[in-house]
């Protein structure tokens, strides 16, 4: 396929699978192929646990938890005292939760599992060849680790997951705005912060900087969380309002500027003209991409930079020869740990049964002869299409699965949406005194299932499982109604959603 003599050269080891990559998803991807009996090493340039572990999920909602749990207490008549953040021990408890950016824990899980780990930057360099080397070969640093080439006998799982994008905007960079990374490490609170992009970091980062005691401005070009149900954003948007962020919507960003005495100033043209935001720190939350640029895809024929395009048993496309994988954020189908994992268990499982000593009919199963296996089979990751989760640790939080009304239209579906108030539920006026909150199920009439479900509202999170489960599951609305929410509880919800659809 190659004429890199990199490709001609002896490997310096051989696994039966290479994982590049051990964020979440490769984790998972690694420990299911190695349940057959087959060798697995894991290809990781920084801390074995990736961005969910160490700069994005438990960083971002330990700074989140406080502020939630103080609103909850403050919506109850009976606790006494005034309880309030305090920013030194929310800091330290981030910390704790992010192991204090060391990944030995993870390192130790791994070598229980019987995975091999491999420092290093991984690069395919030709079929089931990966060459793993320094991140940056140039850097002053004593313990660069040593160029390895490395072989699989039979499969390479890419796991690399996603990086921030940074706008061409005039001036950005110069400002030298932070990304999530810097935001969920951040030690010093910044008095002021300004936030470009009203996506789920910059909903999110909004609230956790103004519980730390910033005063915080988000800019967004659209609407809040663009992808949720509209009657979301706006929650959200009010609720970011009540506890005093700036939000300015509908505003495009034309340049930034760095101040003389620290910070920066960004200009914008807004709905009511020209405007300006000055911050000490700009916070750029912007959205994220494949991270494919330095992966040397383009050996295998893949474009670097652009998302691994993969069927549901997470083969790469366009690639001959069946040893090609990829699953999470590098596959740019999900976004999400939960879902990556879930790519990487369906994954590490085809995998495992293809390859492995796997019990007979497995490999069959898992499409070893050329069959596709079945949808919603161990094999299959099927509930990437129509049946994802996500959940927005905002106040309100933000918690859906499926397809929003707009996106069911979309795809050709006859769908009634009908929504309830969650405040006029038994359950939640206990939980909170004026408890706001909607939730709303999209139904698909010509099925009768459920095909998508929003809630939101404090602790909305908590309720989504119930509405997988029926996606999931397809259950006739018929049948859904024999499932009793207990009283009183906030799920009480599920009861008067199906009597406002008509049952
Ligand atoms: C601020 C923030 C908050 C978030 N909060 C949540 C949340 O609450 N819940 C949720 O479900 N999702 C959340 N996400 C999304 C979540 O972080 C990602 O979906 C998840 O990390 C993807 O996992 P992954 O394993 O695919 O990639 P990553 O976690 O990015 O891991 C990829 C790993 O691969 C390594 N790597 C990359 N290239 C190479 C290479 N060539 N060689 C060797 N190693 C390489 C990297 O060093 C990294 O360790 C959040 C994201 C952000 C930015
Ligand atoms: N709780 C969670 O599950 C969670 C939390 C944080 C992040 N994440 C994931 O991480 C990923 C990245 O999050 P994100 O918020 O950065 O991305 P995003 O795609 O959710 O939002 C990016 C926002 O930036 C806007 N934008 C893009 N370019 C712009 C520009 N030049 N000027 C102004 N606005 C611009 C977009 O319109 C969008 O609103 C997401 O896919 C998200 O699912 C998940």
């Amino acid at each position: 396929m190659s004429t890199d003599p990199r490709t001609q050269a002896t490997p310096d080891e051989t696994y039966d699978v290479i994982v590049i990559g051990g964020g979440p998803v490769g984790e998972n991807a690694a420990d299911r192929a190695s349940r057959t009996g087959l060798s697995v090493a894991v290809v990781e340039a920084e801390l074995v646990g990736g961005e969910c572990s160490y700069w994005a999920c438990m960083p971002s909602k330990a700074l989140l938890r406080p502020g939630a749990a103080l609103a909850a207490a403050r919506a109850v008549p009976g606790v006494r005292a005034d309880p309030e953040l305090d920013p030194a021990p929310i800091l330290a408890r981030r910390d704790e939760m992010v192991s204090h950016w060391d990944d030995s824990g993870q390192v130790q899980w791994l070598d229980g599992a019987g995975i091999s780990l491999v420092r290093g930057l991984g690069r395919l360099v030709g079929e089931k060849l990966v060459e793993v080397g320094p991140e940056d070969p140039d850097a002053d640093v004593d313990d660069l680790p040593e160029t390895r080439l490395l072989a699989a006998r039979h499969a390479v799982i890419v796991a690399t997951g996603s990086v921030p994008v940074l706008p061409d905007t005039p001036g950005l960079a110069e400002t030298d705005p932070w990304s999530s990374r810097e935001a969920t490490s951040v030690q010093d609170v910044p008095p002021s912060i300004v936030i470009l992009g009203g996506g789920v970091v910059g909903v999110e980062m909004a609230t956790a900087f103004r519980d730390l005691g910033s005063q915080v401005t988000l800019l967004s070009r659209g609407r809040l969380l663009g992808r949720s149900e509209p009657f979301a954003s706006e929650a959200v948007a009010a609720g970011l309002k009540t506890i005093g962020v700036d939000v300015r919507l509908g505003v495009s960003v034309t340049g930034a500027s760095s101040l003389p005495d620290g910070g920066a100033r960004l200009a914008y043209d807004g709905p009511r003209g020209k405007g300006s935001v000055a911050a000490a720190q700009v916070l750029v939350a912007t959205g994220r991409v494949p991270r494919t640029a330095d992966l040397g895809v383009d050996v295998v024929g893949l474009e670097p930079g652009k998302a691994l395009a993969v069927d549901d048993q997470l083969e790469v496309q366009g690639v001959d020869g069946g040893w090609l994988f990829a699953c999470g954020d590098v596959t740019g189908r999900v976004a999400t740990t939960h879902q990556g994992k879930y790519q990487g268990r369906v994954v590490g499982d085809v995998v495992a049964a293809r390859f492995g000593r796997a019990k007979p009919g497995e490999a069959a199963a898992a499409g070893a002869d050329g069959e596709t296996p079945e949808p919603w089979s161990r094999y299959a990751a099927t509930a990437d299409h129509g049946a994802k989760t996500q959940v927005v640790f905002s106040r309100p939080e933000v918690a859906s699965v499926g397809l929003t009304e707009a996106e069911a239209r979309k795809a050709g579906l006859t769908v009634k949406a009908v929504s309830y108030k969650l405040g006029s539920v038994s359950g939640a006026v206990l939980v909170a005194e004026g408890y706001e909150g909607t939730a709303q199920i999209v139904v698909d009439t010509d099925r009768q299932v459920v095909v998508g479900a929003t809630f939101v509202g404090p602790d909305a999170a908590e309720m989504l499982h119930a509405a997988t489960i029926a996606i999931v599951g397809q259950v006739p609305l018929a049948r859904l109604w024999h499932a009793v929410p207990a009283y009183p509880t906030i799920s009480e919800v599920w009861l008067r959603l199906l009597e406002t659809y008509g049952l």
